[in-house]
C-alpha cells in the first residue's frame, strides 16, 4: 500500500526506480510493508489492525515522543475485537518512519501527516465515526489534530497527555534558555528521558530500554522548542474545545504533568469530557502495573462502544 501525498505540482508521480528499493531506517524494503508518503515524501511506517468482520469506526492511534505504533498492540487488538478497525503510524523521525530521529522540521508535520492518514482510511470506509487516541506527545497531536477538524471525530483519548510543563523542569530561565541556545545549538541535547519515569512495572521499563524502535538519546533543543510551542499552541486552544474527551492520567506522572489534564477538564467547554486518574500511577498507563493497565484497557473500550 503506497499513498502518495499530493506533491505540490510534481505530478504526484514517484520514479519508480526510486521508490523500488527504499528502505526503513532498519533496512526493511518500504515496498514489502504498510507505508503512506508524506507530502515531504517521506515514506512513514503504517500499522493496521482489521477486524474480520465489518468495521462500525476507525481508530487512529498516535504514539508518543521516541518511540512507535507498534508499542499499542495489545490495546489495538482489544479494541479490534469490538469489529473497529485500528490504524497507526510511526511519525517522522521515529521508529520505521524516514527521518532523521525525534528531529522535526515543525511539529505541525505531525498534524498534517495524521490528517493525510486520516483522509486516506475516511476514503476506504466512509461514514464510519472516527475517534483518536493519544499518547504523551502523541496527545498533543490528537488534541491539535481534533482541532483542525472540530467536528470530524466522534471522540479523543488521551493517555497522559502532554498538555503542559512539567514546573520543576520547565522554569521561566529554563524556557528562555532553551529558545535562546535553538539560535545557536539547536542540536545540542537536553537529557534523555529517563526509562525509570515510564512505569512502576520493572518488566515495561526494560521492554522500553530494550526496544530497538524506540530513540533512547537525548531530546535536542530544536525538538524540545517545538514542544514548548506545542504547549503554548494547545494553551491557547483549549477554551474553544466541544469535541467529546476521555482524560487518563497518572497521579506520580513525572514526564506529563498531570496538572495539564486538571487544566483541561477545567477549561475545555466540551459537554461529554471525562477525566480519570490513577492513584501512584507513573506515565505510560497502558504500561503500568498490570492492575491499572487493565482498568485502562476497559476504560477506553467501554468509553469508545458508548458512542459509537
Ligand atoms: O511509552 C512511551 N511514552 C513516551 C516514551 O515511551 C514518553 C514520551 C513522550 O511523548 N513524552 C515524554 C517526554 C516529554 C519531554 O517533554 C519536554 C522535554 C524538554 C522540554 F524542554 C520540554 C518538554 Cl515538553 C515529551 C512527551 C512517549
Amino acid at each position: 500500500v503506497s499513498i502518495q501525498g499530493q506533491l505540490g505540482g510534481l505530478g504526484g508521480e514517484m520514479p519508480s526506480e526510486e521508490c523500488a528499493d527504499r528502505v526503513t531506517p532498519q533496512g526493511s524494503l518500504y515496498r514489502e510493508l504498510p507505508h503512506i508518503i508524506n507530502t515531504d515524501g517521506q515514506y512513514l511506517f503504517c500499522r493496521y489492525w482489521s477486524p474480520k468482520t465489518k468495521p462500525r469506526a476507525l481508530v487512529m492511534i498516535m504514539h508518543g515522543a521516541g518511540e512507535h505504533s507498534g508499542r499499542y498492540n495489545e490495546l489495538a487488538e482489544l479494541i479490534m475485537n469490538e469489529s473497529i478497525f485500528v490504524f497507526a503510524h510511526d511519525h517522522v523521525g521515529h521508529g520505521q518512519s524516514e527521518g532523521n530521529r525525534m528531529v522535526i522540521s515543525n511539529f505541525q508535520v505531525y498534524i498534517r501527516d495524521c490528517l493525510q492518514h486520516i483522509d486516506h482510511m475516511k476514503e476506504k470506509y466512509p461514514g464510519l465515526n472516527i475517534f483518536l487516541i493519544g499518547h504523551s506527545m502523541g496527545g498533543a497531536i490528537a488534541i491539535l489534530t481534533a482541532n483542525e477538524r472540530p467536528n470530524d471525530f466522534a471522540g479523543v483519548m488521551l493517555i497522559a497527555p502532554l498538555i503542559t510543563l512539567q514546573p520543576e523542569t520547565s522554569t521561566p530561565t529554563k524556557v528562555f534558555l532553551a529558545r535562546l541556545l535553538n539560535y545557536v545549538l539547536p542540536n545540542i541535547g537536553l537529557g534523555s528521558i529517563d526509562p525509570n519515569f515510564i512505569s512502576r512495572s520493572e518488566e515495561e521499563v526494560k521492554n522500553y530500554i530494550n526496544d530497538p524502535l524506540n530513540y533512547h538519546g537525548s531530546v535536542k533543543v530544536s525538538f524540545a522548542v517545538q514542544l514548548l510551542n506545542t504547549v503554548a499552541r494547545i494553551e491557547e486552544i483549549l477554551p474553544k474545545i466541544t469535541w467529546p474527551f476521555l482524560l487518563l492520567h497518572g497521579e506520580a506522572d513525572k514526564l506529563c504533568d498531570i496538572n495539564g489534564s486538571y487544566h483541561m477538564y477545567d477549561t475545555a467547554p466540551s459537554k461529554d469530557r471525562t477525566l480519570k486518574v490513577y492513584t501512584s500511577a507513573y506515565h505510560v498507563l497502558h504500561k503500568e502495573l498490570p492492575q491499572v493497565t487493565s482498568e485502562v484497557f476497559t476504560e477506553i473500550q467501554k468509553w469508545i462502544v458508548k458512542r459509537l
